[in-house]
């Protein structure tokens, strides 16, 4: 029986690395992953010991996403958040319900399991022992706080090793891999414990789905059936998890999700709140607001076609399928959930000018972009400031390369309008 089983699971987990959102975003096999839920089940009321992934963070996504990618691929899950109130409360349901607000089976709602929830910071004793027995760490915590992750992972990860040990960073963030490799590596006390977090595979990742929680009113989520979370194939040939993929092209796939769907939300998100609204969903259905954008949109998609060889169709295809999706009135998504550290986003390397300083290297005219970029300046943080105060503090940011300040050039000659 444990031999048939085992067959039945690599046939899935072989199957699943072709599972991954085709052009408009369906899965591309939903039957599939019905299977494997129900496989998955099977094998869970077996008594069956499943393998322990640790997750940090349990917010809207962790929630959202992460916790039931897991969940669903046949992992036991150990949640740990510092927030210990939420904790508690997971811990007394021994989990928590997620609703899919566009599922069309049943009431659209699943109910998560997990192991336990535990704080890094207060429980630490129980925590280490996890980590210790855990192959695989993902996280869902905000850039911000992966600094803190890395420090509890090397405390005992640093003295293992690193040889088929994987993070999965869930964040929202360009080469986060890199990103969190060289946060765990600074936090290495030692030469020794350096080398063997350095043997840690920290894939790229792109992670994406709509979620909302609405803590502390409850600890459940509300998302959508969308999602897409897949890791760099080349650093993680295979993550051993079903319904989180290896995929090959990960830095054009994630080019595509960040400005259609990141760049998109985020400024139509700054705008609506400048407008008073409440919702994300209010945002994308505003045609005044999509008027606005379109014109910068449009230079994405151009720097798309032109980095990345992405065809228009194809670009055409995923617009609609966010735009829907960011529509969607069944997640309550809240605008300052999105519209968050707006400088940071304005970074250089970052998804609003990042693809306007690619544009100006390919000779394309960007002076409707440096129009759009100035009136999102303006809205999200212009109260209280005058045009010279916020052309100072692009400076700031844009000035230190010649791209940059010809760009910072061209927004700063808008901000007065
Ligand atoms: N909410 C969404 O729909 C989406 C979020 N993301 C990404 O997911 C990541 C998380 O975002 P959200 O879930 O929205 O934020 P959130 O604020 O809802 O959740 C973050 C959670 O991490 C916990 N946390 C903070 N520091 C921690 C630490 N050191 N150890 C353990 N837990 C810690 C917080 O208490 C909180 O519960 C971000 O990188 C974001 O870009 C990406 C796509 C969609
Ligand atoms: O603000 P962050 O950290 O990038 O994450 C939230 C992200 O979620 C999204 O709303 C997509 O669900 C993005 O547009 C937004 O950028």
């Amino acid at each position: 029986m444990l031999a048939r089983r085992c067959r039945i699971r690599l046939r899935f987990v072989g199957e699943g690395r072709v599972l991954r959102a085709d052009r408009r975003g369906e899965w591309s096999s939903r039957h599939m992953e019905q299977q494997i839920t129900t496989f998955v089940e099977t094998e869970r009321a077996s008594g069956m010991n499943l393998k322990t992934i640790v997750h940090f963070g349990a917010g809207a996504l962790g929630r959202g996403m992460v916790v039931p990618l897991l969940f669903e691929s046949g992992y036991e899950v150990v949640v740990l958040d510092t927030n210990e109130e939420l904790n508690r409360e997971l811990n007394r349901e021994g989990g928590y319900r997620l609703k899919l607000s566009d599922d069309q089976s049943g009431d659209g709602e699943r109910e998560i399991r997990i192991r336990e929830a535990l704080s890094p910071v207060a429980d630490r004793d129980r925590v280490a022992e996890y980590l210790k027995s855990a192959n695989v760490v993902t996280t869902s915590v905000r850039r911000e706080n992966l600094v803190h992750v890395a420090r509890a992972l090397a405390e005992t990860w640093g003295e293992l090793d690193g040889e088929n040990r994987m993070v999965i960073c869930c964040e929202n963030i360009e080469n986060v891999g890199s990103l969190f490799r060289s946060l765990l590596v600074e936090a290495a006390a030692s030469e020794e414990q350096s080398a063997r977090l350095r043997r840690i595979a920290v894939p790229d990742t792109i992670v994406d789905r709509i979620c909302t929680a609405n803590w502390p009113e409850g600890t459940n989520v509300v998302a959508e059936t969308f999602h897409e979370c897949s890791v760099d194939a080349n650093e993680a040939p295979q993550t051993g998890i079903t319904l989180i993929p290896s995929v090959a092209r990960i830095e054009r796939d994630f080019a595509r999700k960040r400005l259609l769907l990141n760049t998109y939300a985020d400024a139509i998100s700054f705008l609506a709140k400048g407008e008073g609204k409440t919702y994300l969903f209010e945002a994308a259905r505003s045609d005044d607001i999509n008027r606005m954008i379109e014109p910068y949109m449009a230079l994405l998609q151009e720097m798309l076609k032109l980095e990345y060889d992405c065809d228009s169709s194809e670009l055409q295809e995923w617009r609609s399928k966010y735009k829907s999706r960011l529509s969607n009135s069944g997640i309550p998504r809240e605008l300052d959930t999105v519209a968050r550290n707006l400088w940071a986003k304005l970074d250089l390397n970052e998804r609003f000018a990042w693809p306007l300083i690619k544009l100006q290297e390919h000779g394309v005219d960007i002076g409707e972009g440096a129009k759009f970029l100035a009136k999102l300046v303006r809205t999200a943080d212009g109260e209280g400031q005058s045009a010279a105060e916020l052309q100072a503090k692009l400076e700031g940011l844009w000035g230190t390369t010649p791209a940059g300040r010809k760009l910072c050039e061209l927004v700063s000659e808008r901000l007065g309008e």
